[in-house]
């Protein structure tokens, strides 16, 4: 069942009301509160119409056409991420490769950055004028030991709203799949896997799971960052047509159906460059397993709001998570990676 999400703007007080702490959202705000000029777009929501209706924290999951042209993808997501804030998302999903996709490995090698350089600034300066969480799903990372490997990680970043890095988790399984005529990928040959799954980050819409793209093959990964208290699993994606057209709704319902977290799939979509087309249909599941927002062909947005409170009924009352038989195929667990010495 495909669910759509209204999609109304919001008038400055409601925006506020969902780009707050979570900690700060227990009143609902009263349109009639003040008179200043400001509010005036709140003429729609009239008090009782506010009381019946808590609004829940609003998200917004892009779908991209990223190519070789670092500007020209900057100049897009920008575009894209202040949509979004104008709306009232409190959180920004940005698909993997949001950066850039290179059309060889030379150029992809060659247009990596390290953390520090001026993309991210970049993206830290937007999350702060636009006062939003952003997930960056699949930065090409030149890492710590970029001069001895010449190889990159394919790291995964949250912001929060003051442009500080919250977590990164860096791709941990590499896509090396070649299916005769139709498919080639060797991510291994320019990219080192991740070395741990990092814990959920608690944000505004929930705690939020960091994962990327082929990783969603791995139930292990997802009931792993569930058991660390994820709500919401993050799969910012590059599912090439033939794999995606098979598997990549029902991987992702199959994720959010297992886990009874929200799952949230930004995606490239369309034609990145003269050998390479990527699948789309950018969408966020419910812990029901329901597609709740799905994007249109080509680049845009989807928008959903997230109900904490349903995802607890369903966990409350289908507990699948204790009824686990570890003592028949053991646990999954977010390692943590011993202190350095
Ligand atoms: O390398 C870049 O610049 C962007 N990254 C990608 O395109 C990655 C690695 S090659 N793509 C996938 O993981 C596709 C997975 C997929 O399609 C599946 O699991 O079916």
């Amino acid at each position: 069942m495909l669910r759509a999400v209204i999609q109304t703007p919001l008038c400055p007080l409601h925006r506020a009301f969902r780009q707050a702490p979570r900690r700060q959202l227990r009143r609902i705000p009263s349109c009639t509160a003040s008179r200043s000029p400001a509010l005036l777009s709140c003429a729609p929501w009239q008090p009782g119409i506010m009381a019946a209706t808590a609004l829940k924290p609003l998200i917004a999951v892009c779908q991209l056409t990223s190519t070789p042209d670092k500007e020209q993808n900057f100049a897009s997501c920008s575009q894209l991420i202040q949509e979004a804030a104008q709306r009232g998302a409190c959180l920004v999903f940005l698909p993997e490769a949001f950066d850039f996709i290179g059309s060889n490995t030379q150029e992809t090698l060659s247009l990596a950055e390290s953390l520090e350089g001026a993309q991210i600034q970049r993206y830290a300066g937007l999350a702060r004028e636009c006062g939003v969480w952003l997930s960056l799903g699949g930065f090409h990372e030149r890492g710590e030991d970029w001069a001895s490997t010449r190889r990159i990680y394919n790291c995964h970043l949250l912001l929060d709203p003051t442009g500080q890095v919250m977590a990164t988790y860096r791709k941990t399984h590499l896509c090396d799949v070649e299916l005769e005529g139709r498919v080639s990928m060797k991510e291994s040959k320019f990219t080192n896997p991740g070395p741990e799954i990092v814990p959920p980050v608690s944000t505004p819409a929930g705690k939020v799971g960091l994962a990327i793209c082929y990783d969603l093959r791995f139930p292990e990964i997802s009931l792993a960052l569930t058991q660390e208290g994820a709500e919401i699993l993050t799969y910012p994606s590059a599912f090439t047509v033939t794999t995606g057209s098979a598997h990549w709704e029902v991987l992702l319902r199959a994720r959010a159906i297992e886990t009874q977290c929200y799952v949230v799939a930004a995606a490239q979509t369309g034609k990145n460059h003269e050998r390479r087309t990527s699948y789309g249909h950018a969408m966020v599941v419910d812990p029901w397993g329901c597609v709740i927002a799905q994007c249109q062909e080509g680049p845009g947005l989807c928008y959903a709001e997230i109900d904490l409170g349903y995802l607890r009924r369903i966990r409350r009352e289908m507990p699948v998570c204790t009824h686990r038989r570890a003592d028949l195929y053991g646990r999954v667990t977010v390692l943590k990676k011993p202190p350095p010495p």
